[in-house]
Order: C-alpha cells, then structure tokens, then sequence
C-alpha cells in the first residue's frame, strides 16, 4: 500500500486552475514532496484530495507530464465505473417509498450501507439492521456502521454529551442557519429537534444522501470544495445560503489527519460565498472541531479564532472519550477553534469548568492561572508549571535542561533536533514552499532547492518551546493513532 511520507506539502491554490486533473473525487490536489533519492530536489505530483491511500485513488500525475491516450481512458473508465447505482434524487425517494412500509419491513444493509425495499436477497449474508423506525430513519448516524476504520472518512461521531453542547451553544448564540461540514449528527439532531434552525449537510459518505432531501445535504469533498453532483447540488448549496443567513454559522468536524492549508483554504472558499449573500459585511462564526496540538497551525490561517478548552466527547474512539465515559486520563484531545467571543461560550459547571475572569473565558477544572504568562495555560489536560528559565508554563512531565536550555521529558537526548520545520532547512518560521533556500526554475515543472538539506538539518536552530510542544505532541499521537492520520502531513511549522 502506497502510504505517501511525511514531509508532503499541499497547494490548495492550484485547485482553481483549469489546467489541474481531476479523479472521483474532483479536482486533484498538488502536493510537493523532498525527493528521496536526492533531498536537495522537491518532486510536484497531483493526486487525489481525499484519499490518503493510493489504494483508495489510484490517481497520480507528476506536475509537467502529459497524461498519455491510455492513462486518459483508464481514468474515464474508473470515473464511470465510481457513479453511484442511483442519483441523490433516486435514494431520497427510495426513503419516502421506504417510509411507506409498515415499520416491520425497514432494514438496512450495513455491510453495503443500503437502505432495503424488498431486495434482501441480494444481501446474502450481509448483516442487517433491526427493523427501522420513524426515528431510526431520522438518526441514520445511530445504527449505520461508522465508517472510522479509514483513514479517508475518519467517520467519528459525537457522544449525546458533544451534540447537546454544540446545539445549545447555537441557540445560546441565537443561530438560526447552520452549515454542517463533516457534521451529520449535528444536523440530525437540528433537523429533528431544532426545526427553527435551518441545518444543511456536507459530507462525503454517499450512504447520508439516502435521509436528507437535496436540500438538506450535498455529497461533498471538503478538500477541494468539490461537489459530487454537480451544478444542481451546488444550486441546492447556494440556495441554502442565500436565504436568512444574517444568523448562520459553520460547523465542521474534518478528518484530523486533514492538511490544515487545504481546509482553511476550503473554508475560506465556504465563507467568501456566505459573504457574497448577506446584505452588510459582518462575521460569520466558525466552530472547527480540530486536535488540540493543532492550534498553533490553525490561528495561523485563522488569527481571529481563539481555542477553546472545551474537550469534545465522541461515541466511537476509546483516545476521544471523556475520561468518565471511560476515555484516556486527560479526556479528549479534541478542542474546538471558533471566531465566536470566548467569553460568549460557557462551558457547563456539571463538568468542571469554572470562569477565569482574568481571561475572560471559561476553562477546565485542572487550567489554572499562571501569573507569570498571565493565562491559563493548559492545553492537554493537565496542569502546566511555569519554567521561569523557559519563561513559560509547561506540561507537567517535562524538567527544565540546562544543556539544551530548554525544558525537556526526563531521558532526552541533548542537543538532538527534537522538532522539524522547513523540510528543507529545518526553520520553524516556515514552510519548504516559503523556503529562501529553494529556488523554482520558472521554465520547470519541478522546484529545485539550493540549500543543503543536510547542511540545514545540522544547524537546525533550538526551537521555540510552543513549537516543540505541538510537534512532540503530534507525533506520538500519529504514532498511536493510526488509523485517523494521514500520509500526507503538512511539514509540523
Ligand atoms: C471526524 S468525523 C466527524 C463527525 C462528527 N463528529 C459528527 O458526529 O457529526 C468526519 C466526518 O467528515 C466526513 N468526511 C470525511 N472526509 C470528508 C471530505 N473529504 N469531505 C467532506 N466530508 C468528509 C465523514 O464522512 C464524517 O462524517
Ligand atoms: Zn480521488
Ligand atoms: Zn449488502
Ligand atoms: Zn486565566
Ligand atoms: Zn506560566
Ligand atoms: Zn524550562
Ligand atoms: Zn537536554
């Protein structure tokens, strides 16, 4: 299985240019790679933005080569060949039929994802769902089997607990719109319980379009912006924003091991056509549910948004539980990144969270106030102490070392680069496409650095100690994760 490495750039820009191929999955995402052979050379490749297993998509084209006659007709046909059986339309209607039934002929086929009418016989030892009811049909997310063991849909859904504070954070905030991207529970429980908020779904897995109409739900590709039934579904999408949206927010929850730079540039594509239907320039609230270690990245795209410490609770992943739901000690790792005034968003008391009036934002039982930094500064869960030779607050398990000068887990190795930034010189400040050291011949497909990638690595400058915290913390959560990271990282900036 062709898992693409780690030191793997993305450039969403190039999704706007006609010249880009596309595969089932729209158009192909640019990504740029250290050549292994020679480290000095950056290798440009497009391929799926979706997938991060070329098993999934098998589509891959060096930047600059011609795609030949034969590679032309293989693709269409593997195009052909991925059209669903039956067109949104179709599987909407094929529910309402469904909905006719007595609710002892309702089943669904949860190996093939598939509604029955009458055909379980083509199912043959597939496993079914219980008879459906009314309320089934409305919560599909309840009894269809998650799609989480993938690294592509990383289907991971919220506990009760998660969904009832998001919505009531929506109604607190007196939101009457929300655009759920990656988010079916959310518009589920809006759609059921909620009907004065209007929900619209985006989301990839095609199973969705079988419960909500055309114009509740897109089949979507968050990293491209891609709409998998074209111009009609797109029409569905700008309809929903183009009515009553003075009150509308975003929701979105990606797969973690999502490349920040295409869904902020995503986002952004989201935001410009909200913008582009309300009558005066206001702001448009996000909640971006996204790993803790993530932050530093995210403010970097978004330097309006604020992490909130909220630990977000999901039904189906032992690492992003609470602790008392049987969760990992410090609970989730999930936060939730949001333009929205931190002081706007209460956290509930029953679980520990208490107002900081010096920050002005609510925090969890074990973030206190450091007075030094002036600022709770917890991330992951723990209690930090403040290192007065780092000047800052660090977790718990790290000493300060004077060698490296600089506070470090017990057992380190001195003076070894604990973090990577610019895959080519090493720099945290940025990425290898922003690399002075990296030259682009323009007459070139390819990007050729002069720099010494070794050369660079050896005098890899200490890192800052923020740096070192999300990058260590990124790793090993790669490490023990594995099934909702990607092969494709972004360089750890
Ligand atoms: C981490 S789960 C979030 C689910 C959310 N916690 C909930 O309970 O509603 C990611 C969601 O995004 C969807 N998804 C995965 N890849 C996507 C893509 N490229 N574009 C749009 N949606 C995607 C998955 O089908 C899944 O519903
Ligand atoms: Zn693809
Ligand atoms: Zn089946
Ligand atoms: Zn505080
Ligand atoms: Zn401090
Ligand atoms: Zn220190
Ligand atoms: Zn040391």
């Amino acid at each position: 299985m062709a898992r693409r490495g780690t030191g793997v750039e993305v450039l969403p820009e190039y999704l706007l240019d006609a010249e880009t191929p596309t595969c089932p999955h729209g158009p192909m995402m640019l990504f740029e790679r250290l050549n292994t052979k020679d480290p000095t050379t950056v290798e440009t490749f497009y391929a799926c933005s979706a997938n991060r297993e070329r098993n999934d998509c098998p589509f891959y084209l060096k930047k600059g080569d011609k795609i030949s006659a034969a590679k032309t007709e293989a693709w269409k046909q593997i195009i052909a060949d991925s059209q669903p059986k039956y067109s949104h339309a179709e599987l909407y209607s094929r529910l309402v039929k469904l909905q006719e039934n007595p609710g002892n002929k309702r089943q669904c086929c949860l190996t093939c994802g598939e509604l029955l009418i009458g055909e379980a016989c083509d199912h043959k030892d597939h496993r079914l769902s219980h008879q459906l009811s009314d309320q089934d049909l409305r919560s599909p997310t309840k009894f269809l089997t998650p799609l989480s063991g993938n690294s592509t849909n990383a289907q991971y859904l919220f506990s009760d607990k998660s969904v009832d504070f998001t919505v009531s954070l929506l109604e607190d905030l007196k939101v009457t719109k929300v655009l759920c991207v990656g988010a079916p529970r959310i518009h589920e429980e809006l759609c059921q319980s909620f009907p004065h908020i209007g929900s619209f779904l985006l989301d990839l897995d095609p199973r969705l379009q079988q419960f909500h109409s055309l114009e509740a739900l897109c089949r979507y590709n968050m990293f491209n912006h891609h709409f998998f039934d074209g111009k009609t579904a797109q029409d569905n999408y700008k309809s929903f924003l183009s009515k009553d949206i003075s009150r509308i927010m975003i929701v979105m929850d990606p797969p973690f091991g999502g490349l920040i730079d295409s869904l902020a540039f995503n986002l952004r594509r989201i935001l410009k056509d909200i913008r582009s239907s309300l009558q005066v320039e206001q702001d448009v609230y996000v909640l971006w549910f996204f790993p803790y270690f993530m932050e530093q990245r995210i403010i970097e795209k978004f330097p309006d948004f604020t992490m909130l410490d909220y630990k977000v609770d999901y039904d189906n992943h032992a690492d992003f539980k609470s602790r008392d739901s049987g969760g990992s000690k410090h609970g989730s790792p999930v936060r939730i990144f949001t333009n929205v005034p931190p002081e706007r968003v209460v956290l509930p008391e029953s679980e520990g969270y208490k107002f900081c009036a010096k920050c002005k934002r609510f925090v969890s039982r074990e973030n206190q106030h450091c007075p030094e930094c002036d600022a709770c500064t917890s991330k992951d869960g723990r209690t930090y102490f403040h290192c007065f030779k780092c000047k800052r607050c660090v977790k718990p398990s790290k000493q300060h070392c004077d060698s490296c000068n600089l506070c470090q887990l017990p057992g380190h190795k001195c003076g070894q680069p604990v973090a990577q930034g610019c895959f080519i010189c090493g720099d945290l400040q940025h990425k290898k496409s922003r690399c002075p050291k990296r030259k682009r011949l323009s007459n070139e497909s390819e990007s050729v650095c002069v720099g010494n990638l070794l050369e660079c690595l050896i005098n890899m400058p200490l890192i800052l100690g923020a740096t070192i915290r999300e990058t260590w913390d990124y790793g090993n959560f790669l490490c023990k994760i594995a099934s909702w990271s990607s092969g494709i990282q972004a360089s750890p900036s």
